[in-house]
This record gives C-alpha cells, structure tokens and sequence, in this order.
C-alpha cells in the first residue's frame, strides 16, 4: 500500500481548480510521464519541468525589440482606440510610448471599461509580450501581462516556460502548476546525506520548487543542482528496482537445462542459411546459461535484421529438449504472428508443436491452446500481453523469450516468468542502445550481441528529397514493381489533425493507388487485427507491392524482397526510428534504398538526423547520434524528447549520476535489502514517486 503522505501527489490532476476534463486532456499531452492507460496526476505535473524561462529584468524599449521576442516594455500610455460602435472584427487600440518609439497594443474582443481601468491615459505601466513588426510598426497582441510601473512588483521577473500543446496556454499551465507546487508535501530524506552533501543537491520538494520558481535563465538548466537532484532520484529509483528484480530472480534458483541437440539440428537443417558467426557465438553463450543451475538473466542486442529470431527459436529448442516448454513474447500482434508464421514450420520439421496467443485468439482455438499449454502438447507459444492472463497455465515453462521495443516494464518481463518454476530469461532488443542506457533500462543483466549481419546484404543507400519533389518517384518505384520488388510507403499519422497537417495514410494511399492501381496495400494502427493481418499477408505474398503504412512495422517486420522504403514527413521522426524503419528494407540479396522524403524549412536537429542517417547505417553509431542530438530540446509532436523512459533525467546531461546512482542502490541493498529500516522506508516513498511500484511489491512486507 502506497504511503498516505503521497496522497496528494497522487490526486489527479483534475483536483486543481480550473482543470477540468478539457484542460486535462490538454494536460496529459505535455507530461513527460508515459501514462498508458492512467490518468495524469498532481506528481507528473510537478515533473513537467521548464525548459526555459522569461526574464523581463531586461528591458530593450521599443526599437530594440526584435520580431517575435519576449519583451517587457515600460510604456507611457498615450490614446485609447475602441473599435467602431457593432464592429467586433476590429480590434481595440491602445496606443503607447517609451524614449524610442511607440507601439500599438492590440486586443480582439476587449471589454473597453476592463482595458481603461488598466491602462489609463497618462499612466506608466509595464508591459510584457511577444513583440510584432507590422509594415514596419510595433504592436504587441494580448500581452501576457500588464501592470503599473509603480506596483511593478506584481509582475513576475522571471517566469517559467513550459512545454505547450495547441490549445493549452502557459498561463493555464503556470497557474495549474503553481497549485500543485503548493501542494508538495514534506517528505523524509531518502538520499544518503554524504552524497546530497558531495553534489550540492537540494531536498527533493525544495528541488521541484526550485524548478518551478527560477529566479534567473541557469534555474531551469538541466545542469542546475536542482535537476540534477531529481534526476539522481529518478536513477536511482531505476537502479533499485532493477536490482530488486534481479535479487528476486536469482534468489529462486533455476534448473540446468541440456539436450541432446536433436531437435537443434533438426532445426538448423531445415535452415535456408547457415547462422552467422556472431549468431553461433551468441548462441553458445545462451546455451552455457540454459546449462546452468543458476537462472539465466540475458540480453540479446542486435541491431535491425541481424537475425535474432532464429537465435531465439534454437534456445527454445534446447528448452524443448530439456523437457520443458518456450514461450516467446512480442510486442505487438503483428510481430507475435511473424514470429510464428517463421517459427511452426520450422518448428513442425524438428517434430515440435507451436501455437499462438493473443487478444484475438477467441472460443475453440483459444481453449485448445490453453489446454495444449497445460498439459504439455505444445512446446513452443507465440503471444502478446495475452499470455501473461491468468488462465494461462503451462505445464512446464522453462524458457521465456521476450521480444521488444521497451514495450514491456520490468514487471511484465516478471509476470511471465511467474508462469513456470524460476524459468530462464531472454530478452531481444533491436535497439543498439549505448551502454549507458543498457544500464538503465536492464541493469546488470548479461549481454549477447549480434555484431554481424548475414553474408549477402547489400549495404542501403539513404537519399533525402524534399516533399514538393515526391513526383520523382514514380518513375523509380514503377521500374521497381516492374522488376518484382516491394515498396514500404510510411506516412506519420493516421488522420489530418488541425495543428499537425500530415497527409494521412489513407490519402496517400488514394494517391498512390490512383498512380499505380490496386497493387496498393494499407495498413495502420486503427485497424482491426484481422485486418491488418491481411494487409501484411497480402504484402508479403506479393498481392500487393506498395504498403502505406504508420510505423504500425516500425518494429521487426520481416519481407526479404521488399527493396525501397519511403518515409514521408521524416524530419518529424527520430533517429532511433527512422533507423528501425530502414531496417525494414536491405534483408535480401537485392540492393535496397530509403528515401527520406522532408518537409523545407528543416530544423537544425532535423537537418543533423537526416544527415546522420545518409552518413551511416551503424545503428551504434545512430543511437549515440541520437542521444546527443536529444539534448537540443527539440520537440518531437507534443511531447518533449527526453531520454527514453524517464520523465525527468537527461542521459546527455547525467549521465555521470547513473554510475554513481547504480554504486548507491548496491550499497543499499547489501545493507538493507528489504528496506525496512528508516531510510528504507523513505527510500520505498522514492520508488512509488517514480512509477516502480511493482519493485516495492518484491519487497517482503516491512
Ligand atoms: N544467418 C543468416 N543468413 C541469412 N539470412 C538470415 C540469417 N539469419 C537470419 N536471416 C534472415 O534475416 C532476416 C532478419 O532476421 P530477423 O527477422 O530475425 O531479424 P531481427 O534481428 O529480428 O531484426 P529486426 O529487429 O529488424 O526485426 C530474416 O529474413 C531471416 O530469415
């Protein structure tokens, strides 16, 4: 049970005046946290952090003020201008002066009586907004604040400035904001005091309240000591869950598990190819783990296309042969029916049996499954989430795969495993994350990599192209189709939105069919599984030749022949993902491409990503790029691009706290590993403020 004196930071955001379920929505979209299926609470607000501020000390006056700045101007107020008596269109004038010019402030639908009172004829007053040029004329439209010069103090010299969606303004946000500061509550210390001391970390409510309140620019740096506390919190709230998990793990021991590599070699045989050499490697090293009596705990990196299934589907294998059952489990459905559709022949040849599980899987052939599971008929399964139901019961679970794209948490990749008796543990990630981040998203787990990809892959040539241009690619697409080869066409979102103009998939595939005719497929996430499973078969089989798609295949889908992807709108995406995308072409012996296709003006953090991904198809490489590049604070759709699964640290900006954060929940555990004494108790308060409940569940009761 979560402790009471979190409560208030875990009311919902609708709790604050002024927010109801508009503003939340609104809300929702601008707080880091990844909040799934639940409601944005008072806390995420708190760790919707500034990324700059407004600092009205200075004050350029009227000529100095450039288009489009943030100025605080002081004003003599000269003349007001209603507009013509029934005239609402035109707006209410106000105009103004300082020493070196005058300006216009401009307000549409203004309450004249409101507007006198404020600024009457001959006063001085401080003005504080966004300063337009008109043919040369300033004018300033519904400044953000307005005050008299002599009770100045009023205004605030330095504001925050937060992460803003269409719709939601700063000042809505400041004041919703400054309610939920007031409600931070006072909480035990859950740093060591030596370490809080050595960084010059802040307490963590005077942290947040410090980031809500900057008194200058350097306030809201993610360098400034205050950050730096909540992000050291946020790791080290990271690092101790996973080494609960870890401890909790390896505290059940597993069993060894041999074979006579029978159905190994069945499999191989039935193999088009023979497995790469970093593929034999990583395998070896998997087997010596199954071989084991300690529970195996590993990852298995590699990047795009470089053939992680197969290795998975032989460590199965050598489950079977040990007498026990495999289950494998993907991210989505798409990927779960890949994965089988490569796997049951396979399987079948080596005398195995494998099914499938997923949301869909409904009456007769989902109560086969289940009976098939129970009582040991079927070695290997294929699913999603679906498996981790409970009437999902196995009659000897040995070996869990999971594949993913940090889909899962820590306690789902435990939930499955809670399906057998301290089954081994493989983990499959595409993503080539730098060794900073494989600490933080799988702590101390043992690492394979495929270094290799398989003999014969051409390397992919990478071309930008602006979208005014896309004509140019008819031509080379039709030759392509004409030749036998597939087409991926990736459009970003599934509907015209009013503040993204992206053409939508299904536009495109109007177009595109209107160009080519019906060897035109589509698939996107709004549609129904069956009916993206027919898209994908379709594609697959050559029915179609062109699938417009969402990044619904952003993760491991697998057509060998397809040989050109385009990606429309690519500047909006990020590196990590373009490069999955890629991916998705050059598995073949044919030479492939990707077409980058931008939209001009392109930001300079846009231009370097697509730069980048001209220069190399090193996804190492890439994902360094990419964790540098985040550091410039673009902002990718809505959200803010921060590092990957984490609301308030910065990987680019702390990464020199992970280490020290990951010495510091070791040397915790080793003392008090079911923090039950008084720090621990603070301790477990740290991990509920940042999501890891599930870590606090591993604890024995204290
Ligand atoms: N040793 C090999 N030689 C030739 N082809 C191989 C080899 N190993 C795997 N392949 C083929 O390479 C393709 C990619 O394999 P797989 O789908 O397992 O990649 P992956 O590592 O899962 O990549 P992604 O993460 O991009 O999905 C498949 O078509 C597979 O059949």
């Amino acid at each position: 049970m979560r402790p009471s004196l979190l409560d208030p930071l875990f009311a919902p955001i609708t709790s604050l005046e002024g927010v109801g379920p508009k503003v939340a929505a609104l809300i929702e979209k601008v707080v880091p946290a990844d909040l799934g299926e639940r409601r944005a609470r008072v806390g995420d607000l708190l760790f919707t952090l500034p990324h700059q501020v407004i600092d009205r000390r200075n004050r350029p006056g009227i000529a100095g003020a450039a288009q489009g700045a943030i100025v605080t101007l002081e004003l003599r107020i000269d003349r007001h201008q209603p507009p013509p008596r029934g005239n609402r269109s035109v707006p209410y004038r106000v105009f103004a002066h300082d020493d070196t010019g005058e300006i216009a402030l401009t307000f549409f639908h203004a309450h004249a009586a409101y507007l006198e009172k404020q600024m009457p004829v001959g006063e001085h007053v401080v003005v504080s907004g966004r300063m337009e040029w008109f043919n040369g004329r300033p004018s300033m439209v519904h400044p953000d604040h307005i005050a008299p010069l002599s009770g100045a103090d009023s205004l605030p010299l330095v504001e925050p400035v937060y992460p803003l969606t269409a719709g939601l303004s700063g000042k809505v946000l400041r004041r919703v904001i400054g309610q939920a500061v007031e409600r931070i509550p006072s909480l035990p210390d859950w740093l060591d005091a030596a370490v809080a001391r050595k960084q010059g970390f802040p307490s963590f409510p005077d942290a947040l309240r410090k980031l809500h309140d900057p008194q200058a620019p350097l306030d809201v740096s993610p360098e400034a000591s205050a950050w730096r506390r909540l992000a050291y919190d946020e790791f080290l709230a990271g690092q101790l869950s996973l080494a609960l998990v870890r401890a909790n793990v390896k505290r059940l021991s597993g069993r060894p598990l041999t074979g006579d590599g029978k159905i190994e070699d069945a499999i191989r045989k039935a193999l088009p190819y023979s497995l790469t050499g970093s593929q034999e490697f990583a395998l070896a090293e998997i087997n010596a783990d199954l071989a084991e009596p300690e529970r195996m705990l590993r990852l298995l990196q590699g990047d795009v296309g470089s053939g992680k299934t197969v290795v998975a589907l032989l460590a199965m294998a050598r489950a079977v042969e040990a007498g026990g059952q495999a289950a494998l489990m993907a991210p989505t459905e798409i990927l779960a029916r890949q994965h089988l559709a490569t796997i049951a022949p396979l399987a079948e040849r080596a005398g195995l049996k494998a099914a499938i599980l997923t949301g869909r899987e409904k009456g007769r052939d989902r109560s086969s499954t289940l009976a098939g599971l129970a009582d040991g008929s079927i070695d290997i399964v294929v699913g999603t989430h679906a498996l981790f139901q409970e009437q999902v019961v196995f009659r000897d679970l040995v070996l869990a795969v999971v594949d993913e794209q940090h889909r899962f948490g820590v306690h789902q990749r435990l939930a499955i495993t809670a399906k057998g008796d301290a089954p081994d543990m493989l983990v499959m990630t595409a993503t080539p994350i730098p060794r900073t981040l494989v600490l933080t998203a799988f702590g101390d787990m043992d690492v394979s990599r495929l270094t290799e990809k398989p003999a014969g892959r051409q390397p992919i040539k990478t071309v930008t192209l602006p979208l005014e241009r896309m004509d140019q690619l008819v031509g080379r697409i039709s030759e392509a189709i004409a030749d036998g080869q597939k087409v991926y066409w990736i459009c970003p979102l599934v509907e015209d939105s009013d503040e993204i103009k992206v053409t939508s998939a299904e536009e495109r595939f109007a177009t595109l069919k209107h160009e080519f005719g019906d060897v035109v497929g589509l698939v996107h996430g709004r549609m129904k599984g069956a009916e993206k499973d027919e898209a994908m078969r379709a594609f697959k089989e050559g029915e179609t030749r062109i699938l417009v798609a969402t990044t619904v295949i952003e993760v491991g889908v697998d057509v060998p022949d397809a040989t050109i992807i385009v990606i429309e709108h690519a500047e909006r995406f990020g590196l990590a993902q373009l490069h999955q995308l890629r991916g998705r072409v050059g598995r073949g012996a044919k030479a492939s491409s990707c077409v980058l296709l931008y939209k001009d003006p392109l930001g300079e953090t846009a231009k370097r990503r697509l730069s980048v991904m001209r220069e190399t198809e090193d996804g190492f490489v890439i994902s360094e790029e990419d964790l540098k590049l985040r550091g410039e604070g673009e902002l990718l759709g809505t959200r803010q691009s921060g590092t990957p699964g984490f609301q308030v640290a910065r990987i680019e900006f702390h990464a020199d706290l992970l280490e020290v954060a990951r010495d510091d929940a070791r040397l915790i555990l080793s003392r008090d590993p079911d923090l039950k004494s008084e720090r621990g108790q603070a301790l477990r308060l740290l991990l509920y403020l940042f999501g890891r409940d599930e870590a606090v569940r591993l604890l024995r009761a204290g």
